[in-house]
């Protein structure tokens, strides 16, 4: 069967922009309100002063740094704001845990590009793409808090601006899910039919897609609010609470109706890489992953192996969902199965058989009832 592969298959540029939105990520976690870290900027806007604060320490760092003085001491809000009184940058270790040394005078390569203004703002873009670490500047002259990482920047906002923003993705996450849930109930009854074809697999594609999208949005304000996000979080666990792996399950269960021998990896991949306009094209969306768009190929019949389905059963380790989609090699041969021959495969008991053959009777009557 084929799976996702992993990370090392992809290419170095997409490895690269996946390994700077991870840092960005989990930089972002680390300056989020409820930190230490987060609180000590807060407290140096409050007290209108400026910084320059490199995340992590290592040779390239001390190769750019003059001047300043070594401190070596725990790091505390406190501390950094004092310390943000002198002149100098202000560098901490990866987790911002120790306070390394301050007052530094960074020389980064000035021939890295920069799009930013004022030396404070131009040396932190340019120390962040020299040395790989996360650097924040606060601004003095316009009171904002910015994150540098890799060739991101990322403008660290209030929580109440963020949370605006998060209960907008959160409402159109509602949304997009009602007619994902629509949608796929509409696919399930042509599996149980056996009438499915290529373009009804793909507006579920696509559709969940887009949940994908604004799910992943909504996961970056959470980590973005730290404990100014907890009902955000509630509400898009409530939400996304029964999606699970969706989207792999269904490619699993077509993953041999698309042409030119695709790999389920090539497929999530090339979609993600379709603007949000194009997605809502479902020709496009259909040509991204290799099928053509043609009234013929759309209109084809496909048959799933029924990983989906299978795994909407709740006590059915996904082992044995495995094992039921590979022995029937086909949805509607596995729903005519009886008991007898579920127990026949291999980690399929009588109780086990029972649960997936009621499963089966329940999804069925309910497909067919809709
Ligand atoms: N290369 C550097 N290394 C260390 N610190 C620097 C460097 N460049 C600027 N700074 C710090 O930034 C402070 C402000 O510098 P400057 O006024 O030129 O920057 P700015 O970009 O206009 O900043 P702001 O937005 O805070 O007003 C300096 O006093 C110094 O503490």
């Amino acid at each position: 069967m084929r799976s996702p592969s992993n990370l090392h298959s992809l290419d170095p540029q997409a490895a690269a922009n996946r390994a700077s939105s991870e840092l960005l990520l989990s930089t972002l976690a680390a300056a989020a309100p409820g930190t230490e870290l987060r609180d000590g900027l807060e407290r140096i806007l409050r007290g209108r002063t400026g910084a320059l604060i490199v995340l992590g320490s290592s040779r390239t760092v001390n190769s750019i740094s003059t001047g300043g003085f070594s401190i070596e001491i725990e790091f505390s809000a406190t501390r950094l704001r004092e310390l943000a009184k002198m002149d100098g940058a202000i560098v901490l270790d990866r987790d911002a845990r120790r306070i390394h040394s301050a007052g530094v005078q960074l020389l980064p390569n000035p021939a890295i590009e920069t799009t930013e203004s004022g030396t404070r703002h131009r040396t932190a873009e340019r120390v962040a793409k020299q040395t790989g670490f996360p650097v924040i500047s606060v601004s003095q002259s316009m009171q904002i808090i910015q994150l540098y990482v890799h060739n991101i920047r990322h403008v660290l906002e209030a929580s109440d601006r963020i949370l605006s923003h998060a209960n907008q993705a959160l409402d159109t996450l509602e949304r997009y899910k009602s007619r994902l849930d629509e949608v796929t109930a509409t696919l399930t009854y042509l599996e149980v039919v056996d009438r499915a074809t290529m373009a009804d697999v793909l507006v579920v594609l696509q559709r969940q897609e887009m949940v994908r999208r604004i799910s992943a949005e909504i996961s970056t304000y959470i980590l973005e609010l730290g404990q100014d996000g907890r009902l955000v979080t509630l509400q898009h666990e409530e939400l996304m609470g029964s999606y699970g792996n969706a989207q792999l399950n269904l490619l699993r269960d077509y993953i041999d109706a698309i042409p030119e021998h695709a790999e389920i990896d090539d497929v999530l991949r090339n979609l993600a890489l379709l603007s949000g306009t194009e997605l809502i094209d479902i020709d496009l969306v259909a040509r991204s992953i290799g099928t053509s768009a043609s009234s013929e190929a759309l209109d084809r019949h496909v048959y799933p192996l029924g990983y989906r389905v299978l795994s909407s059963i709740r006590r059915v380790p996904s082992l044995v969902v495995e094992r039921l989609a590979t022995h029937f090699g086909r949805f509607s041969e596995l729903l005519a199965a009886d008991i007898d021959e579920l127990v026949s495969i291999e980690g399929v008991g009588q109780h086990r058989a029972r649960i997936v053959r009621e499963g089966l009777n329940r999804i069925v009557e309910e497909a067919t009832e809709n």
